[in-house]
């Protein structure tokens, strides 16, 4: 386990480790960033590049972890690490392991600890080897165990833990298709909850793919049954759901209740991790 991230420097052990707001984490982290330091402003006047921020999405399936993951990791110049991702990649292979994780995965289990921690320890052995420092990671830890293990080897500077409503994640997780030539991520179903009982009106439309990905769409084999969706969700409450007490009682967690759809959930999330887009701010001023 010990070569679980190794790389870059510990902001503190785990007995001086600070509370800090999830904002003042956010901000920290953004300042020690390779987007706001500028590796190499940094080395022209001889400064080394500090470490990439560090940073865990906890939420249930389907709400939205990897493209959120996926926009920070961009913005911030570090790996995105979904962990669901690293297991299809073992299962898609010829690996021996590929036919005892695929029963588990198709029921919609978790995967055992161990497998999990080696998949991800090598992954994060291979990124150190290119160079790469600090991560996202989305779908780890999914445990007590998982997280107890992490806190181990690496300071997590922020844990952002996703909400919606139940109704809305089975219907994501039903609608999600992929391409299965570029990746991309797609939705068929628009999400249309009303409010009440001091709950918001919940509006989240359908991605739908472009033309060309239109005759490659795939549906993961774990969204694709209504009974495996709910098997997902359960495991989450009774499973994964103490993992948000964990960093919550370190003063980690960044608790974020999904808006509506991307656009708007996206500028909202920004706006609590006291984060500004570019992208954002160039088309503002067209
Ligand atoms: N940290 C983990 N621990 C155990 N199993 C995992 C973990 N991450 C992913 N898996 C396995 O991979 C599947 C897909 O993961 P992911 O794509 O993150 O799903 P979701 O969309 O349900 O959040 C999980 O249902 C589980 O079987």
């Amino acid at each position: 386990m010990a070569a679980l991230i190794r790389s870059g420097r510990s902001v503190g052990g785990s007995a001086a480790r600070r509370r800090i707001s999830s904002s003042a984490a956010a901000s920290e982290a953004w300042d020690r960033s390779p987007a706001s330091l500028g590796r190499e402003g940094a080395a022209e006047i001889g400064v080394p590049a500090r470490r990439g921020v560090r940073w865990v999405f906890l939420g249930c399936p389907g709400v939205g972890k990897g493209t959120y993951a996926s926009r920070l990791s961009q913005l911030l110049g570090v790996p995105h690490v979904a962990m669901g991702d690293l297991v299809r990649d073992e299962l898609a292979s010829p690996a021996p392991l590929a036919k005892e994780l695929a029963g588990i995965v198709n029921q919609g289990k978790l995967v055992p600890d161990e497998i999990i921690v080696n998949l991800l320890s090598e992954h994060l052995k291979n990124g150190e080897a290119k160079g790469e420092s600090g991560f996202i990671l989305d779908g780890f830890p999914r445990t007590i165990r998982q997280a107890e293990i992490l806190e181990g080897v690496a300071d997590i500077d922020l844990v952002i833990n996703l909400k919606l409503r139940e109704e809305a994640l089975l219907m994501k997780c039903l609608g999600r298709r992929i391409c299965r030539e570029c990746g991309g991520n797609f939705n068929v179903s628009s999400v249309d909850i009303k409010g009440g009982d001091g709950r918001p009106h919940i509006y989240m439309p359908q991605i739908l793919p472009p033309e060309q990905c239109l005759s490659k769409l795939v549906i993961r084999e774990d969204d694709a049954d209504e009974k495996v969706v709910k098997t997902r969700l359960r495991i989450y409450f009774d499973v994964t759901q103490p993992v948000e007490e964990f960093y919550r009682s370190r003063g980690k967690l960044l608790e974020f209740d999904l808006p509506g759809g991307i656009p708007e959930s996206w500028r909202k999330l920004l706006e609590a991790l006291n984060l500004e887009d570019p992208a954002n701010r160039q088309s503002a001023a067209l």
